[in-house]
C-alpha cells in the first residue's frame, strides 16, 4: 500500500504538524474518533480540522428551497415504479423508496444493535480494530486517513455480505458515521438506512440538498458503476451518463445523539472482465463516453486516493483519454 505523508500547516501561522505521524497516532491507538469525545474532549485534534471549502453551506439554497429527493412508492404498479426510478436515476441520482415491506422493527433493530456495537466497551471493540477485509470484516476510522489532507469525523464498520459471507464469529455489523468528506460511490447502487440524526446532503447543480429521510423508508443512490443485479452479477454497465452518479457528503453532527448510518453497496465481483457502456446506451449521437475498464481496477484507483468527488470516473472518460 503506498502511504503518502502530508504535511500541512496548523491554523496558528508558522506552526507545522506532520500529518502521517497524527493519522498514525489516531489509528494504532484504536481510539477512532468516538474515542476522541469519550473522555469530554471539547477541541478536536488537528487531523480533523478541514478547510472552508468542505464545510457545509451555512443556509439552505436559496435558489432551490423546495428541493427534496423523489419519493419512489413501492406499492404502485410497477411500470410507475419504473418511471419514477428511471427519472430519479437520470436526474438527481437519489431517491427515497417507501413501502418496501422491510418490517420498521428490522430497521430499528439494525441501527440500534449498530449504536450498541460502537458503544461497546474499549477493550471489546477495540479487539475488532483493523483494516484488513481478509475474514469479510473490519472496523477502522476513516478508510483513506492514510491519504487524506483532512480525516472525516467518522468510524466504520464494514462487512463484506457476498458472495461469500463473513465466517459466523466474525458479526456482521454496517457503519456509524457523523461525518463524510464530498465523494461519489465506486458501486452499482447504494441502498441507505440511516437514524433520526440529519447530516446527508446530495450535490444537485450548485446547492446541496438536506436529505430528509422518511423515518421508515429507505435512500437509494446511483453509484459509479451502474449494476443490473442478475444473479451471475455478470451484467455490469455504466449508463453512459444516462443515469447520475452524484457527489454527496455527510455534516458533522452537533447533537449527543450519534448518527447511525447503514449503507448496503451493491457491485460486482473483482474479476478481469471488461466493462463498458452498455450497446444499448450508445449510438452515433451519444458515443460511449467512458473507455473499457475492470472492476479491481476502478476499485484500485478509488482507494489509491483520497475520497474526492468523481475524480476517479472522470479518469476514465474517453475525452480525457
Ligand atoms: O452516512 C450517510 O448518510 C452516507 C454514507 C455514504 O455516503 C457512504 O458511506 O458512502
Ligand atoms: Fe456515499
Amino acid at each position: 500500500m503506498a502511504i503518502t505523508t502530508i504535511t500541512t500547516t496548523t491554523t496558528n501561522p508558522g506552526q507545522h504538524y506532520n500529518r502521517f505521524e497524527e493519522a498514525k497516532k489516531l489509528d494504532e491507538s484504536k481510539t477512532r474518533v468516538k474515542g476522541l469525545v469519550d473522555p469530554g474532549l471539547t477541541t478536536i485534534p488537528h487531523i480533523l480540522h478541514h478547510p472552508p471549502q468542505n464545510s457545509p453551506n451555512p443556509k439552505p439554497s436559496t435558489r432551490n428551497p423546495k428541493l427534496s429527493l423523489p419519493i419512489v412508492d413501492l406499492s404502485s404498479t410497477r411500470s410507475t415504479v419504473v418511471d419514477q426510478i428511471r427519472h430519479a436515476a437520470s436526474t438527481i441520482g437519489f431517491f427515497q423508496i417507501i413501502n418496501h415491506d422491510i418490517p420498521k422493527i428490522v430497521m430499528d433493530l439494525m441501527l440500534s444493535s449498530i449504536k450498541s456495537f460502537h458503544e461497546l466497551p474499549d477493550t471489546t471493540r477495540m479487539q475488532c480494530y483493523g483494516r484488513d477485509m481478509s475474514h469479510g470484516v473490519a472496523y477502522y476510522t476513516n478508510v483513506d486517513l492514510y491519504k487524506c489532507k483532512e480525516a472525516n469525523w467518522r468510524d466504520s464498520l464494514e462487512v463484506c455480505l457476498g458472495p461469500t459471507p463473513p465466517e459466523p464469529e466474525y458479526a456482521p455489523e454496517p457503519e456509524l458515521t457523523v461525518g463524510l468528506k464530498w465523494h461519489t460511490d465506486p458501486v452499482g447502487l447504494t441502498v441507505l438506512l440511516v437514524n433520526e440524526v440529519r447530516g446527508l446532503q446530495v450535490k444537485h447543480v450548485e446547492d446541496w440538498i438536506d436529505v430528509k429521510p422518511d423515518p421508515s423508508g429507505l435512500i437509494v443512490n446511483i453509484g459509479d458503476i451502474l449494476q443490473e443485479a442478475t444473479c451471475d452479477f455478470e451484467e455490469t454497465m455504466i449508463s453512459n451518463d444516462e443515469y447520475k452518479s452524484v457527489e454527496h457528503r455527510v455534516l458533522a453532527n452537533p447533537s449527543r445523539e450519534p448518527r447511525v448510518s447503514i449503507p448496503v453497496f451493491f457491485t460486482s465481483r473483482m474479476t478481469e472482465n471488461m466493462y463498458g457502456p452498455l450497446s444499448e446506451v450508445v449510438s452515433p449521437e451519444k458515443p460511449a463516453a467512458y473507455r473499457q475498464f475492470t472492476i479491481s481496477n476502478f476499485m484500485e484507483k478509488y482507494y489509491s486516493e483520497e475520497l474526492r468527488g468523481k475524480s476517479v470516473m472522470n479518469a476514465y472518460k474517453v475525452s480525457n483519454i
